[in-house]
């Protein structure tokens, strides 16, 4: 007789195989302040594990699984692409922003951070804001995107934001020939952090725009700003964005939203917004390029926060983020170009681009642990 217990791990094996790509899946339960959080780590080889840490009302633990695995590889990506001297991680707080928020469930959030040895660094992401993460610095180092009186960088969604303008100026420069922002029409879904500074910058340039929301005061705050400037502003339902005859569309809001029902809709030249995981598959980016919509990769246009975060461990310095961000254009720009050069779609060209550069580093790196500081970790 087999002294080996035999037990069904059916169950198991089906979370190892979501799991397959990535190095590290965290639960955290903590009954007391209601806290059921999920923290992927996808991929260390470039260094600690980096991403925001996004609270969503997520119908189910599966949905909120699968949004902090996918999210994660995108950061591995996004952190090779901008060249920092991090890995891919991401974590999502199952709940409802505008209800369930407490500083105590976010120190409980902060303690298992810091469980995780600097394995992990996170901050501000869709659902959470800067005050949140004052609470969760209590409990840990590993917070970045730190407020300006704390001795941070202060609110990422600004270098988002300017990142995605310059992405926008690099995509009308492939349209048009000039990367004026003026005298071009955004359909803008989404005017939270970033999307709100996006449609303010097009507006103070002249921009027509349709935008969307689900929040009230944002579409009034917004009709009243466009008073103060050159462009005009055109709110829309929800569900009508993705069919309006706008030159642009700027999604800011979720991911998914290039999908079989939405490309049927879509009468735009580009997509280029700063939302994470936009194309809902691969396949959707081959059946963008094949009717001839341009499509700025997400984790390189929405890649100014990082940027910013990750600049924020050798100590503040705006310019030097304000310069790292600029480079945004040249990067939107070579990936369009290599994209027609290799025949691929611009999300092939710009994965290609950032397994080369993970390839070539992960030969001299491997897996994170905190035994080794890293050398720019000033703090520590
Ligand atoms: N904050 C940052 O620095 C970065 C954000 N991103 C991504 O950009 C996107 C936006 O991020 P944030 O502005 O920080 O989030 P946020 O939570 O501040 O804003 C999201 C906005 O989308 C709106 N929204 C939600 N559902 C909607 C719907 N069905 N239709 C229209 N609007 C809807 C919300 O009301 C809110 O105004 C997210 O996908 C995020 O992952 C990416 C990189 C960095
Ligand atoms: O903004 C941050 O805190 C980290 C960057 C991030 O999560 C993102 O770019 O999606």
């Amino acid at each position: 007789m087999s002294l080996v217990k035999k037990t069904s791990i059916t169950e198991d094996f089906t979370l190892f195989e979501k799991m397959s790509e990535h190095e590290q899946v965290v639960f955290c339960n903590d009954p007391a302040t209601g806290l059921k959080a999920i923290i992927a780590i996808h991929d260390t080889t470039l260094g600690p594990a980096l991403g925001g840490c996004r609270m969503q009302p997520y119908n189910s633990v599966e949905e909120a699984l699968e949004d902090a695995l996918r999210l994660s590889k995108g950061m591995s990506y996004k952190c090779a692409a901008s060249d920092v001297d991090f890995g891919g991680g991401k974590a999502v707080i199952i709940g409802d922003p505008q209800k369930d928020k407490s500083p105590e469930l976010f120190r409980a959030f902060g303690q298992f951070v810091d469980s995780l040895g600097g394995r992990f660094y996170t901050g501000t992401d869709m659902g959470t804001n800067m005050e949140d993460f004052i609470h969760a610095m209590k409990e840990t180092n590993c917070i970045v995107g730190v407020p300006e009186a704390y001795g941070g960088g202060g609110d990422s969604s600004i270098p988002t934001a300017m990142g995605v303008l310059y992405g926008i100026k690099a995509t009308n420069k492939m349209l048009f020939g000039k990367d004026d922002l003026g005298g071009v029409t955004y359909a803008i879904q989404g005017l939270g952090k970033v999307g709100y500074k996006v449609a303010e910058g097009l507006l103070e340039e002249g921009a027509h725009l349709f935008v969307t929301d689900i929040n009230e005061q944002s579409l009034q705050m917004i009709q009243e700003k466009a008073k103060e400037t050159p462009g005009s502003v055109t709110v829309v339902a929800s569900d009508e964005i993705y069919s309006r005859e706008a030159d642009v569309f700027v999604p800011c809001a979720f991911g998914g939203v290039v999908n079989d029902e939405t490309m049927k809709q879509f009468k735009v030249k580009a997509i280029a917004g700063s939302a994470n995981n936009q194309l809902l598959t691969e396949e959707h980016g081959r059946q963008l390029a094949d009717k001839g919509i341009l499509y700025a990769p997400d984790y390189i246009i929405n890649s100014g926060g990082l940027i910013q975060v990750a600049d924020e461990l050798y100590g503040v310095n705006k310019e030097r983020v304000l310069a790292k961000t600029k480079h945004i254009y040249d990067a939107i720009l070579e990936v369009y170009q290599q994209a027609e050069l290799d025949r691929v779609t611009t999300m092939e060209a710009a994965n290609r681009m950032c397994e080369q550069r993970m390839a070539a580093r992960g030969r001299r790196n491997s897996f994170y642990t905190s035994s080794v500081k890293p050398k720019w970790d000033i703090r520590n």
